[in-house]
């Protein structure tokens, strides 16, 4: 059975591949699972239908069979679970794997999403430029021990896992931000992730999307 996810129908990424869909893209071309893709508008996002399928009116979700999911994380986990390629089988290295998947989406992007926000929606706020500089400080802390646990490794813990799919796309996010310059490994493990075969795949299918809608 295939797989349908739902992204946007006009990414406010312009096909950069840094919507939340993206993971779950490359999750399923590292597991070689073809899937459909949904199209959902700002406005039917908040709508029944949709609502019915994620409970904030968001993207993206999952569905297969019966099964219904959201959450891009418990997503990308849902497919390493029932495919070979994202998981370790070892059972002590799965679960380290798991909680660098965790670490992704609820240590590292929580001051990379604060950034974000503030950059987009409180530039205009007369204590921006106070700010800043101390959300862009928690950034720079997880950074450095992210930095200093990962060295010279290729891949977070063993071989390319879930973890480093979700890190690595966590990372993206702060493209153009000058803030990963300052670790070069962390530099370079984006890299050696955008350099992934399966990467390149789902980043070439979500810009193709984009430019063909955008035309439409
Ligand atoms: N925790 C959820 C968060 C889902 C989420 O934030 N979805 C966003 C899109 S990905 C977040 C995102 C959006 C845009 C960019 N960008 O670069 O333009 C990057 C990331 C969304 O639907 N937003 C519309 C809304 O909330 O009404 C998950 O991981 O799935």
């Amino acid at each position: 059975m295939m797989p349908t996810i739902t992204t946007f129908e006009q990414s406010p990424d312009r096909g950069r591949g840094m919507a939340r869909d993206m993971p779950v893209r490359w999750a399923l071309e590292e597991v070689d699972c073809p899937y459909r893709v949904r199209f959902v508008s700002f406005h039917a996002m908040k709508e029944a239908p949709h609502r019915a399928l994620h409970p904030f009116g968001q993207i993206p979700t999952f569905e297969e069979g019966g099964l219904v999911l959201f959450e891009s994380g418990a997503i990308v986990w849902h497919i390493a679970e029932r495919h070979e390629g994202l998981l370790p089988r070892d059972e002590a290295a799965r679960a380290r794997a798991v909680a660098w998947m965790f670490a992704a989406v609820s240590t590292l992007e929580p001051s990379i999403v604060e950034r974000e926000i503030a950059t987009y929606l409180e530039r205009d706020e007369s204590w921006y430029e106070q700010r800043l500089p101390a959300v862009e400080g928690r950034i720079r802390s997880r950074l450095a021990d992210l930095s200093d646990r990962l060295a010279e490794a290729d891949w977070l813990d063993g071989g390319f896992s879930a973890g480093d799919l979700l890190m690595i796309q966590v990372l993206r996010r702060l493209g153009g931000s000058g803030l990963l310059g300052a670790f070069p490994n962390l530099s370079a493990y984006v890299a050696r992730g955008e350099a992934r075969p399966a990467f390149r795949r789902a980043y070439d299918a979500q810009r193709a999307d984009y430019l063909r809608n955008a035309a439409a």
